[in-house]
């Protein structure tokens, strides 16, 4: 058997190409791979459960360690499950369902504590992980994109030898789409609109010139796939509507669950203001807008800002207002004293703005509930906080993403 042909760029130490090795997987990076050792030279497999023997395939060394596909499990975790969709491991998006959920929600809390010791230094026990009350379907945004559709060359057929995929990008690839004819992930909802949605763009492609993302966001007002239509969704009592292509957290089951931890920690003795940055629709500022006297909000989208003053009013809330700009232009629009205010940060996943962060410190607020969809983001900024002052009271993640490596960790400080 000859051996297979390297890439050109391929760099051949310490392991030639597709040379086979066989590994203990000794823990779970936060990328969703399995990490082994061979000789001391770490080698990452996809796939691969902690406490796992495993045969691997190099195909790529990089400076520190070296990339390898799964090709037999010797010794299977006890945590190693069946997936549940036939896509696992080729669709991208997925990276744990061959994995129990306790074990999903553990790892994830052991990766919030270590990142928080690695990039911050700090040293803190992080509460068990939250779990979502659905472990499957419960996305209720789904965004499939689509490639630039086939145009034949000269000569070439005038049809091309597969129909266009459309899906998410492929496990390891920065380009290709796999075909995704259902997401179990998805609500039911979803699931039922998807096949339409699909055949639409397909019959239209000859007349499309680029790729594209297609929308299907399943609220009350069930699954639209307008980007510009208006949606209604509730937490708890509160009603809020925005665009269908804004920012809307996208796991309905659990979000009320981490609204009211967010808002128990938030509200503490002798706080009266609340100020919640990156507020989006208005999510956090308005389901607590009764227990303080005022509360206030920034955004940079202005359409959101538009929807969140639409919904204080929606809801009878008087105590609200809602402002349009960066997060630090929050400072000089309010009056709040720090003693007497709360401070909610979600911001996207690349964290905080430095200018933030000083003017945060500058205002002193009592207390402030970091929301990150980004732990790693996060530790860099509560190394900020935590050198201006504050002290971590309470580190918890919420599963937020079922199925997916994607943490979202809430962090509770105090002043002093
Ligand atoms: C993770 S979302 C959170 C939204 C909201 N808290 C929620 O739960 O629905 C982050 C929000 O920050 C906004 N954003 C991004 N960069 C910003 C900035 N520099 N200043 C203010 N808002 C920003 C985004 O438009 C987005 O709505």
């Amino acid at each position: 058997m000859t051996s297979p042909q390297a890439p050109k760029n391929f760099k051949p130490e310490p392991f030639a190409y597709h040379e086979e090795l066989e590994l203990r997987v000794d823990t779970l990076t936060n990328l969703g791979s399995g990490l082994g050792r061979v000789n001391g030279w770490v080698v990452m497999v996809p796939f691969a459960l902690p406490g796992e023997r495993v045969r691997v395939r190099v195909y790529r060394n990089h400076k520190q360690h070296s990339d390898a596909d799964l090709l037999e499990i010797i010794e299977p975790s006890p945590e190693r499950v069946d997936p549940l969709c036939p896509l696992f491991g080729t669709c991208g998006g997925c990276q744990y369902q061959h994995m129990s959920y306790a074990a999903q929600r553990e790892w994830k809390r052991q990766q919030v504590s270590e990142l928080l010791v690695r990039l911050a230094g700090i040293t803190h026990p992080v509460n068990p992980t939250h779990g979502s009350p659905r472990e499957y379907h419960y996305r209720s945004k789904l965004t499939p994109h689509y490639p630039k559709p086939f145009k034949p060359k000269p000569g070439e057929a005038a049809t091309p030898k597969r129909e266009m995929p459309i899906g998410f990008l492929h496990q390891g690839q920065r380009n290709r789409i796999v075909d995704v004819p259902a997401c179990p992930i998805a609500t039911e909802a979803i699931n039922e609109a998807l096949p339409t949605e699909r055949k639409r763009i397909r019959e239209r492609s000859a007349k499309l010139k680029k790729g594209g993302t297609l929308l299907l966001r399943h609220t009350l007002d069930g699954v639209t796939t307008d980007n510009n239509a208006s949606v209604t969704e509730k937490i708890g009592p509160v009603v809020f509507q925005f665009l269908a292509g804004d920012f809307f957290q996208n796991n309905p089951f659990i979000l009320p669950e981490l609204v009211d931890f967010v808002m128990e920690r938030a509200c503490i003795d002798g706080v009266r203001y609340l100020v919640d940055a990156y507020c989006g629709v208005g999510v956090f500022a308005l389901c607590g807008a009764r227990r303080f006297e005022r509360v206030a909000g920034v955004e940079v989208n202005a359409s959101a800002v538009k929807w969140a003053n639409a919904n204080a009013a929606i809801n009878g809330i008087k105590n609200a207002e809602f402002y349009i700009g960066e997060a630090e232009s929050i400072f000089s629009a309010i009056n709040f004293p720090g003693d007497e205010t709360a401070m909610i940060i979600d911001p996207p996943r690349a964290g905080c703005d430095e200018a933030f962060i000083r003017q945060l410190l500058a205002l002193g607020p009592r207390r402030v509930v970091y929301v990150s969809c980004d732990p790693s983001t996060q530790a860099r900024d509560l190394k900020m906080l935590l050198t201006g002052g504050y002290t971590l009271e309470e580190v918890q993640p919420f599963d937020l993403f079922p199925q997916t490596r994607h943490i979202e960790n809430v962090a509770v400080l105090r002043l002093g």
